[in-house]
């Protein structure tokens, strides 16, 4: 492991009763939290999910959280009408920003959540946890509350699989972990990389692309590291995790999504948003210095022609 992640580790690193509520909230102050639950056909899980944070952390006693929203991704349950009864806004990801229309995916609504969430801070969770707890909401969003220093902030926890403790989180094991050590061996230090509970600053988010699979922990996690830097990233301690588990080959989609998602980054590099700095001599001001002037360096990329229907036709003409 880097020195840097040791030192990471020693600083930025939590667990959940470091930070008590009531000192969470004394610094609450106008900043204001949106929790975003993704969800596609979980209505076993979703509303004891909404209710514990509604209970929890949404009451006038602790009012932690100020909108909880769950975005619906074309679930074919009752996924809908549960969260709502439980007492979140539902929003369907066909409703947002129709003038693109939606692809399927996790990151899709994810990304599609900013469009109609307000909140400084935007914490995402998973809509298929077992035996939830607030302490997952708390957890991750205190730091960005306490430290302004911090931007992204992951949750950590044992992950069993089934009954077996310890087993769970399988890609993560099998190919996030070896790629990011391999690749980006600052981020070696994240206990749990893929995990679906993670809050941000807004001003962060709104900043990051978003791969529209199961790519998207990933990428966020990456392009967080290389826009903010290590220091603006933590992790918290919030105790174990349950959750349904995907069978193996829906486990081989998401770990080749991933690697995509990895590929795509490696390729193109490490910057984000890139931006070129050039000096020009000041000749009017006193001392003649050079002054900086930062311009935004063209990236978009057009796909092949081949994939678009367009070029098809030119060339059968
Ligand atoms: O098209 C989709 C797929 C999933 N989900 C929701 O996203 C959450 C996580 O999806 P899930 O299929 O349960 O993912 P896991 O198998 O648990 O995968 C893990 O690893 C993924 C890849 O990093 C992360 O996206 C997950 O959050 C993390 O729990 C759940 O609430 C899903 O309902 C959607 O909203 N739309
Ligand atoms: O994060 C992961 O590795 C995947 O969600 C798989 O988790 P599981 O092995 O606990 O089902």
């Amino acid at each position: 492991m880097l020195d840097e992640v040791e030192r990471w580790l020693e600083r930025r690193s939590w667990s959940v009763a470091d930070r008590s509520l009531d000192r969470i909230l004394a610094v609450k102050h106008a900043t204001t939290v949106s929790v975003v639950l993704p969800a596609l056909n979980e209505e076993a899980t979703v509303g004891d999910i909404v209710s514990v944070i509604r209970r929890e952390l949404m009451s006038d006693a602790v009012p932690l959280v100020d909108e909880l929203v769950v975005i619906d991704s074309g679930s074919t349950d009752r996924t809908a009408e549960v969260a709502a009864a439980a007492g979140a806004r539902v929003v369907a990801r066909d409703a947002i920003l129709p003038r693109i229309p939606a692809v399927p995916g996790k990151g899709e609504v994810l990304w599609r959540s900013l469009f109609v969430t307000h909140g400084d801070v935007v914490c995402f969770v998973d809509a298929d946890l077992r035996d939830f707890s607030a302490d997952f909401v708390s957890g991750i969003v205190g730091p960005l509350l306490t430290d302004p220093g911090v931007d992204f902030v992951k949750a950590m926890y044992d992950r069993p699989l089934g009954d077996a403790p310890g087993q769970g989180g399988r890609v993560t094991e099998l190919v996030a972990r070896p790629l990011l050590n391999l690749h980006w061996p600052q981020l070696a230090g994240f206990v749990q990389p893929l995990g679906g509970e993670y809050a941000a600053r807004r001003s962060l988010l709104e900043r990051l692309p978003f791969p529209v699979g199961y790519g998207v922990e990933l990428g966020l996690l990456v392009d967080a590291l290389h826009t903010v830097g290590l220091d603006a990233l933590a992790q918290v301690d919030v105790g174990v995790r349950k959750h349904r588990h995907q069978d193996g080959q829906a486990l081989g989609r998401m770990a080749a999504a991933i690697y995509r998602t990895a590929q795509l980054r490696l390729s193109r590099g490490h910057l984000v948003r890139p931006r070129l700095t050039q000096f020009e001599r000041d000749e009017t001001g006193e001392g003649r210095r050079f002054v900086p002037r930062t311009y935004d360096v063209d990236t978009e990329e057009r796909p092949p022609t081949a994939d678009v229907a367009e070029y098809a036709h030119r060339r059968v003409a």
